[in-house]
């Protein structure tokens, strides 16, 4: 069966790229293309950045971009997503949600929309990423005492949350494998007299330039060596296959939370 999918931030880096994806699949149709109001590139196809005619113009407006659609998938800013994923309940429509940044009462809403529409949430879609945090728990187990850890991220000038997502994620993987609580251990960023580190701690430094897609290092510092996780992307295709990957997934299921270790059946 043909998944009508429709994109919100559709003007976006992610959104263009979901754009071509949806297109070029056999099981995907692109049915609406949503951006904000006084975006220049309203009211033009969606598929005119990459020379495409896909017949759906861009649209400010929420409920005639969810009006055929089964689902929606979401790569724009919290407080963005949290309205949409309110208009997707009132349409029935299923959600891929791949934004980051949230506080606790964005994801406590988003919890709460789950309970009435199928959700996967997840701050990274990448296969690779979603492999990088089974190794991480599998390396944190058998590195818990002696090593300190810290995670490293890169990505480009335009990003507006720090830590990534995909950092956080990291930090909570690692944390749970070590039995701690990552709100206790945090460390974000260092300045001035510091003091020596505390063992316990995990580590977060945030590196942002260029047009850096997003590179992810966990570092085991221990005393006569070191160990380096590192997952680098190259290309946001593999964010965009793996939302897509996510619609198949919902497809056959009702109103629930997931993340891409479900989709990927990593869980
Ligand atoms: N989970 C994953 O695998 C990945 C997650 N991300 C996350 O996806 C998000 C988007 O990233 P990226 O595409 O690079 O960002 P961009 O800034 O390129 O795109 C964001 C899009 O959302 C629109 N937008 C901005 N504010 C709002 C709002 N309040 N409501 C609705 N739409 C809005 C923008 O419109 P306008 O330009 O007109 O402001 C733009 O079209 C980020 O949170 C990023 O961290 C990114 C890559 C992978
Ligand atoms: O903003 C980005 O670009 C990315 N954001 C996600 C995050 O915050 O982890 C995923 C990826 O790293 C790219």
């Amino acid at each position: 069966m043909t998944m009508r999918i429709a994109i919100a931030g559709a003007t976006g880096r992610m959104g263009r790229m979901l754009i071509d994806t949806v297109c070029d699949a056999d099981d995907a149709q692109l049915v609406g293309a949503l951006d904000v109001p006084g975006n220049p590139l309203v009211g033009r196809d969606a598929g005119e950045f990459s020379g495409r005619a896909t017949g759906v113009a861009i649209t400010a407006d929420l409920d005639a971009a969810l009006a055929e659609a089964d689902f929606l998938i979401d790569f724009t800013r919290p407080e963005g997503t949290l309205r949409h994923l309110e208009a997707c309940l009132d349409h029935g429509v299923k959600a891929v949600i791949g934004t980051t940044g949230f506080d606790a009462a964005g994801k406590a809403a988003i919890d709460a929309a789950a309970k009435r529409t199928a959700v996967v949430f997840a701050p990274n879609m990448a296969v690779g990423v979603n492999a990088t945090f089974k190794l991480l728990e599998v390396a944190a187990k058998i590195l818990s005492s002696g090593y300190d850890i810290e995670i490293i991220e890169a990505h480009h000038r335009h990003k507006v949350d720090a830590p990534s997502g995909t950092a956080l994620r990291m930090g909570e993987v690692l944390a749970q494998a070590l039995g701690r609580d990552l709100k206790q251990v945090a460390v974000y960023g260092r300045e001035g007299v510091t003091g020596e580190r505390d063992p316990s701690t995990i580590g977060f430094a945030t590196v942002r330039g260029g047009d850096i897609v997003g590179d992810h290092t966990v570092m085991f510092a221990g005393i006569g060596e070191r160990i380096e996780i590192t997952h680098r992307s190259s290309s946001r295709v593999t964010y965009a296959h793996g939302a897509l990957r996510a619609c198949r997934f919902l497809a056959g299921r009702g109103e629930g939370l997931y993340d891409m270790q479900d989709v990927l059946g990593l869980r």
